[in-house]
């Protein structure tokens, strides 16, 4: 870490539309205005892309796509001392990578999979310097065993309409929390951002949480 990183942060953009992350960032007690910022990156993945590739790379371009956003329009006052904080989060199955369900069906058919087996969260964080544009990337991984659920409890559950914008169709913080069994690793890794990951991460910035 240089001095002048040490020094020089005075504001945090969450490039985020998810209103979990802002909430944990909120959790995070940062003596710094935080500002959010949603981003419209490129989402698409390239076939043969592993879990950790996935959302290192997403969650690097929704980073990069906020730092451009910062440099070209002026309405949201950029600083030179913003650090950005992007992230993404998917559910890896036997291989198979299950993003946000396009729609309710969709939704079914994710958590008929999901049934009764363990499955892999992964979510990669981002920071990046607008002054130094000094990155970190890291990711972290969670492993979620669910409940054996019947075709009945899916419908159920889909029909309170949670899992339409939550990667594996679920949300462990909400209704989906009954589905769950188990998990081994960072529970807030699973809801979006792994506040003991991003507090070394910001950490490395010389930003302390409390
Ligand atoms: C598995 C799981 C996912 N999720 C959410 C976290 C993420 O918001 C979402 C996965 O989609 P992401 O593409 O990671 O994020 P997003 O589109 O919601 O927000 P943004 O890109 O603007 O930051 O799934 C839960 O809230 N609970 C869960 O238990």
């Amino acid at each position: 870490m240089t001095k002048e990183d040490n020094e020089s942060i005075s504001r945090i953009v969450l490039a985020s539309s998810s209103p979990r992350r802002k909430e944990l960032v909120a959790a995070l007690d940062l003596s710094l205005p935080v500002y959010i910022l949603s981003t419209d990156s490129d989402e698409t993945v390239e076939s043969g892309w592993t879990p950790v590739q996935t959302v290192e790379t997403l969650s690097l371009r929704k980073a990069r796509a906020a730092l451009d956003m910062l440099r070209q329009n002026k309405a949201h006052e950029s600083t030179p001392g913003d650090l950005i904080i992007a992230a993404d989060t998917i559910v890896a199955l036997d291989g198979e990578i299950l993003g946000k369900p396009a729609s309710d069906s969709e939704a079914e058919e994710m958590l008929r999979k999901l049934s009764g087996r363990t499955h892999e969260v992964y979510t990669g964080v981002v920071c990046l310097s607008a002054r130094s544009e000094k990155t970190i990337v890291q990711h972290r991984r969670t492993s979620v065993q669910m409940r054996e659920l019947s075709d009945k409890r899916i419908a159920r559950y889909v029909a309170t309409g949670e899992p339409r914008d939550k990667a594996g169709a679920y949300g462990i913080q909400g209704f989906g929390g009954a589905l769950v069994e188990g998990i081994e690793g960072c529970f807030f890794n699973v809801v979006g951002l792994p506040l003991a990951l991003l507090s070394d991460m910001l950490a490395q910035y010389g930003i302390e949480t409390s």
